[in-house]
């Protein structure tokens, strides 16, 4: 495929095509949102049923939002008369686009988008064929129609419609662009205002750009537009439109690479090929290079660099880092205003679009992003090669549409305003990963109770991010064991630098350190240990120390197991602080799956657990469960259900089963099954004296290995979200994580440490 050369995720024409093709043609269907099996179905949904939605909303058409899918949906309309950067390929060629961007709205934003490919280069024709079909979307994104048409078609359609019109290729582009240039100069120490900067193109994309960057501040005399005839300067006659002229400057630069003399920064929305290496050694120090055409940029990033190694390069591409493409804008964008019921897009909105993107790329970035970042799986961090967040970080729902619904609302477009936005914020979040929804709940109940917890291993780079997460979450104060200097030299190196609500402990250093010890002797004394053993382990072994810190009342809970692995982890921790009485010490998985939540244990501690232990495993997992609001039914989970095969785990299963009938628990329980039949109850036609009256949603497993199997291969076969194992059972909050976790991870373990420390 052309262009494609020199970079890592490298595709190919064939590949392409094969993609288009395979299975179903194309990238989308429909799918049902209401059963559609019997005939009662077919009656509420169809005739008769639907009539009563029609009379209703003839009588009050507001009543369209509640009752059909109008308000989650929106057109993507083109005529392909500038498809890409590919030129006017007619309506029917520009469908792959318009399907890919429904795609995009779809995966990114939950909003519902079908193409419209309108064949006709016509004006009038075109406008109506939009303008009536209003009553079926929430909004209109128009796409890939050219300049100056393009300018004339949304403006009638904005007038004659009472639904957000949406030039994506306009405004889209111009959001993000907008974005990486406020973060762009920022690095290069640049104010908007005194900037100068060329834009090559002066079509949809081009124009929206200087329309958007004048009224965030941009001076008019220092924008260069320039076309296929060089700059737009006062007086020229050839080629030009009435919104050419409207950005027409005094000038005596007459080409490109005029223009580009000593200019700050240049955006490309025009041509392949259409900015040389000698134009781009021509501008200032630092120069800011924005290489927007698709699929193929005005420079390539490699030619850009060896031409000035100083430069800051972006493209409209995912395969080069800082990609300025407008799908990271019109997916939140339409979230927010379809949201709100906005009648329009305005500036404020798009301002406020551009502002949240712009302050997302500063933030720390989740390890799991890294993986899918062009920068091939090096660490990201805000600078020249990261001013923009990547399309795949899950944070934008949550950003970018609430700073649109809130400008609509601020700037009086709203139709529909949403009270609480830290709500919708994390509805949003919700809305695209599960496992946000049924963790809210958690992480809401610590945040509005703070904790001091104590992350055990506090040089590690990974920790110092987690800290700062979970401290900026407002989830309370991190307490990290380390040396002061190492972690602030990392986080420094980091660009974390504000140690703000942050404490460091030095284990060997602490004031509480003859305490600590002394309470080791007292526990060990009898235990083989000499008084001298205990205050090493205080000094040296971190998960003592914060074992110490969270069992003498210094700290609410600890984190730790990145470094070290789960059982010596727990060792440690164990060395201090005992199970709590009567119970057992043991892990529970929190599986996130579409059809719910599932609860899995025991994942962390027991390799063969005997009947004893399974029974409460069984009991206190089912205790688990009811307080996430789940009503528990237990499945003792083997290879064999109720006695076939016959094998050996399956006896102390059996026995675990007889133990809890012994004691009448007030859940409900069996086994021993396999785990089809306990996931799924038409399969249990052959066991009529089942107990569990529906799908199993506690599995307790026959041993470790079976656990932790299962727990490792389920995320990576599906869309399960697995959490854990969650350490239960000791008197004291304390939680370990994988020694591969993620930062994200990490902070999540933190905080259930301090949702158990709130539950005590
Ligand atoms: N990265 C992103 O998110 C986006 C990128 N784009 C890209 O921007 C480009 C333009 O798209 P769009 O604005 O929709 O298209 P339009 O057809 O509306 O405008 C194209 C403009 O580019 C000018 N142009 C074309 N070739 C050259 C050249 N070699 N030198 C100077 N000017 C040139 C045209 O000049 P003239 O007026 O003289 O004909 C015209 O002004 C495309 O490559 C598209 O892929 C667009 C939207 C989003
Ligand atoms: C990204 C986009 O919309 C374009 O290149 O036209
Ligand atoms: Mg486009």
């Amino acid at each position: 495929m052309d262009g494609t050369e020199g970079r890592s995720a490298r595709i190919t024409a064939e590949e392409a095509l094969q993609l288009h093709a395979m299975g179903r043609p194309g990238k989308l269907e429909i799918r049902l949102t209401k059963p559609l099996t019997t005939a009662r179905d077919l009656s509420l949904a169809y005739s008769p049923g639907v009539a009563e939605p029609c009379r209703q909303i003839a009588a009050n058409p507001s009543l369209a939002y509640d009752y059909t899918a109008k308000g989650n949906m929106v057109a993507v309309i083109s005529n392909g008369t500038a498809v890409l950067g590919l030129g006017n390929l007619g309506a029917l060629a520009s469908k792959p686009v318009m399907e890919g961007k429904a795609v995009l709205f779809k995966r990114f934003a939950d909003v519902d988008a079908i193409d419209l490919c309108i064949d006709t280069e016509d004006t009038d024709a075109f406008v109506n064929a939009v303008r009536y079909l209003g009553p079926s979307f929430g909004g209109i994104n128009l796409e890939d129609i050219r300049a100056p048409e393009c300018f004339i078609i949304e403006q009638r359609l904005r007038e004659l419609m009472d639904i957000p019109v949406f030039h994506d290729d306009q405004h889209g582009t111009a959001i993000v662009a907008a974005a990486g240039l406020i973060n762009a100069a920022h690095l290069t120490g640049r104010e908007l205002g005194d900037m100068t900067l060329v834009v090559n193109g002066a079509g949809a994309a081009g124009i929206a750009c200087v329309e958007l960057l004048k009224a965030m501040g941009m001076r008019s005399d220092r924008v260069i537009l320039c076309d296929t005839k060089g700059v737009i300067w006062k007086g020229r006659t050839e080629g030009m439109n009435q919104w050419k002229s409207a950005h027409a400057v005094e000038t005596r630069a007459r080409t490109l690479a005029e223009a580009l003399e000593g200019a700050d920064a240049f955006f490309g929305l025009s041509q392949a090929g259409a900015l040389t290496q000698a134009m781009v050694r021509s501008m200032a120090p630092r120069p800011i290079i924005f290489a927007m055409a698709n699929p193929d940029p005005e420079i390539t990033p490699e030619e850009a660099k060896a031409a000035r190694p100083d430069v800051i390069i972006a493209t409209g591409r995912s395969d080069y880092p800082n990609q300025v493409n407008n799908v990271l804008g019109f997916p939140y964008i339409f979230r927010g205003a379809l949201d709100v019921r906005a009648s329009t897009i305005n500036d404020a909105m798009k301002v406020a679009a551009a502002e949240a993107l712009a302050a997302l790329a500063r933030e720390d970035v989740p390890d799991e992003l890294d993986a899918a970042s062009a920068a091939g799986g090096r660490r990201l961090r805000y600078g020249p090669d990261y001013i923009l967040p990547l399309p795949f970080d899950p944070r934008l729902i949550s950003r970018v549409s609430p700073a649109v619904a809130k400008a609509a609302m601020d700037s009086g477009v709203a139709r529909r305003p949403i009270r609480d936005l830290r709500k919708y914020a994390r509805d949003l979040a919700a809305r695209l990963d599960p496992a946000s929804a049924a963790l809210d709940a958690i992480m809401e109940a610590v945040r509005a109770n703070p904790r001091r917890v104590v992350f055990a291993e506090g040089e590690e780079e990974k920790t110092i991010r987690a800290a700062v997460a979970f401290r900026n979450a407002g989830y309370g104060t991190p307490v990290l064991i380390g040396r002061e200097d190492r972690v602030h030299a990392t986080m420094a190196a980091l660009g974390l630098d504000d140690p703000g609500g942050i404490e460091i402990h030095n284990a060997r250093l602490s004031g509480a350190n003859a305490r600590y010890a002394e309470f080791l002797y007292a526990r060990l004394q009898r235990k083989g240990a000499l008084a001298r053993d205990c205050q090493r382990l205080v000094n040296q072994d971190r998960n003592v120390f914060a074992a110490c810190m969270v069992a003498l009342g210094d700290a609410d809970a600890m984190v730790t197991g990145l470094s070290r692995s789960y059982s010596v982890s727990l060792e440690g921790a164990m060395t201090v602080i005992d199970p709590a009485p009567g119970h057992l010490v043991f892990g529970i998985s929190i599986l996130l799956t579409g059809q719910g939540t599932v609860l899995v244990a025991d994942t962390a501690v027991h390799e063969r657990p005997g009947a004893a232990e399974l029974a409460a495993i069984a009991k206190a997992t089912a205790a688990a469960a009811r307080r996430m609001g789940l009503e528990p039914r237990v499945a003792f989970l083997s290879f064999s259900t109720f006695g076939d095969p016959k094998g050996s785990i399956p006896a102390s299963i059996r026995e675990a089963v007889a133990l809890l009938d012994a004691r009448r628990p007030d859940f409900e329980y069996d086994g021993e099954m396999a785990a089809d039949v306990a996931l799924d109850p038409s399969l249990r036609a052959l066991y009529p004296f089942c107990r569990l009256t529906g799908p199993a949603n506690v599995l307790v497993m026959p041993g470790l290995h079976a656990a932790h199997i299962l727990t490792r291969a389920l995320p990576r076969l599906g869309q399960v979200t697995v959490i854990g194992p969650i350490l239960q059972g000791l008197s004291r909050p304390v939680q370990i994580v994988p020694l591969d976790a993620s930062t994200n991870q990490l902070v999540l373990m933190a905080a259930f440490a301090a949702y158990q420390g709130l539950a005590r």
